[in-house]
């Protein structure tokens, strides 16, 4: 029986890496659902190509224009629109495995949806699991979910954790993103596009300026902290500027096993969908003689002040992630529209962090709560600086 997927965010680079590896292997996956939020030319072509039996986009408008493209060229593929939509996917009983690629908090009703339908979560959308951490865990248990994160990182953890006994440490590596050498004074003056110049990973614009300031880092030390049940004192962060270590797994005998390949996201994802099986996926062979030089260093806290910033909310607990995550999406988006320098997306989040109450969660209101109150104040505090 074919395995059924739904993919939430199929237009985005995860999206595609995964429906590259869904066309290697035709035998073995079907495509259910796919979703994108304003980009129905490439959904159509997708649709087109996959035939899932429902696409998911974000408004009545545009829904009513590709609901009539896909009929014109004879496709069945029904079309709805909105989070409710997204929702109702993710439930769905003729899906068996829920790829989880939208960017964002937008994501996270529908990932907690496949959860509580018990689904088989392959995780990209790591600002969920940021945002919800104890609920999300605890829904994935309670519901009988099985989560496997596709994050490069989180992938290779996955990986390298044999047994959870005797580990010492995880080590998450870091690339450094573009400006890991760049004189500190020049940093106010990047551009979008510059950040967005992943030196490794060709990914969607909002992951490449949050890898720039690290603080993509720094979500991925919440994650692997909810993922792996791991304290925040048995995580570290490493600069490996090649992106061929993916992450470590350090162990009280002195034994360090680590995974490595090269940077391409159709290895994590291609694991996660045969996991325990293994399928080809299309990545090139990692050729080390060739690479030569695989170099670490600590990563430097004045050039990377959202790290830190996300560590202290790891360390804060309660609503301290999700206000983080909010505060950093709407500074980045800012940047990203020309409306706020690179240097300020760190002093925007922290000024709403050092604002906001810290709070326990309870319910999955809290979480919205505190995340539309971070909003608020980000975009209060963008507007009151001048670029
Ligand atoms: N790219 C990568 O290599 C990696 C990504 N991740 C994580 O995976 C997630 C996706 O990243 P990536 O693929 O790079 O992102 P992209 O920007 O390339 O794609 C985002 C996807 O989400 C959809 N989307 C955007 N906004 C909304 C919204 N408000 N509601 C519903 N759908 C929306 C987009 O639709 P549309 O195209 O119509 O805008 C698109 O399908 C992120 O959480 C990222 O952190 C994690 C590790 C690696
Ligand atoms: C591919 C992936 O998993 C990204 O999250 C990647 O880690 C980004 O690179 P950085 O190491 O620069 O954040
Ligand atoms: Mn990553």
């Amino acid at each position: 029986m074919k395995q059924r997927l739904t993919i939430l965010g199929a237009t985005g680079s995860i999206g595609d890496s995964t429906l590259d590896i869904v066309a290697r292997h035709p035998e073995r996956f079907s495509v259910f659902g796919l979703s994108a939020h304003r980009n129905i030319d490439k959904l159509l072509e997708q649709c087109l190509r996959f035939n899932p039996q429902f696409a998911v986009v974000g408004n009545a408008g545009l829904a009513t224009q590709l609901a009539a493209q896909l009929k014109s060229a004879g496709s069945r593929t029904e079309v709805a629109y909105g989070e409710a939509a997204l929702i109702e996917l993710a439930h769905a009983t003729q899906c068996d495995t829920v790829v989880a690629a939208i960017v964002g908090a937008a994501g996270l009703a529908p990932t907690l949806a496949a959860a509580y339908a018990g689904k088989r979560i392959l995780l990209a959308n790591k600002e969920a699991l940021v945002m919800s951490g104890g609920l999300f865990m605890a829904a994935v248990r309670h519901h009988g979910a099985q989560l496997f994160p596709v994050d490069s990182e989180h992938n290779a953890i996955y990986q390298c954790l044999s047994t959870r006994a005797g580990v010492e440490k995880i080590t998450l590596t870091a690339s450094g993103g573009p400006f890991r050498t760049r004189a500190l004074d020049s940093l106010a003056e990047v551009t979008p596009d510059q950040a967005c110049a992943h030196p490794n990973w060709r990914m969607g614009r909002k992951i490449s300026v949050d890898s720039a300031t690290m603080m993509n880092k720094g979500l991925e030390v919440i994650e692997a902290h909810w993922l792996f049940d791991m304290p925040l004192q048995q995580i570290e962060v490493l600069i490996h500027p090649q992106s061929v270590i993916h992450s470590m797994v350090s162990y009280v005998d002195g034994s360090v096993l680590a995974q490595l390949g090269n940077p391409d996201m159709r290895t994590p994802i291609a694991h996660a969908l045969a996991f325990p099986e293994r399928i080809a996926a299309g990545v090139a062979p990692l050729d080390l003689a060739a690479l030569a030089t695989l170099s670490f260093e600590r990563p430097q806290p004045e050039r990377f002040p959202c790290l830190t910033l996300a560590i202290e909310a790891l360390r804060q607990g309660g609503i301290a992630s999700a206000v983080l995550n909010a505060a950093n999406e709407v500074a980045v988006e800012a940047f990203l529209s020309g409306a706020l320098r690179f240097t300020s997306i760190a002093e925007v989040v922290a000024e709403v962090l050092e604002r906001i109450e810290p709070s326990t969660v309870h319910t999955l209101d809290d979480i919205r709560v505190a995340d539309a109150r971070a909003r608020r104040l980000a975009a209060a505090e963008i507007a009151a600086l001048t670029i």
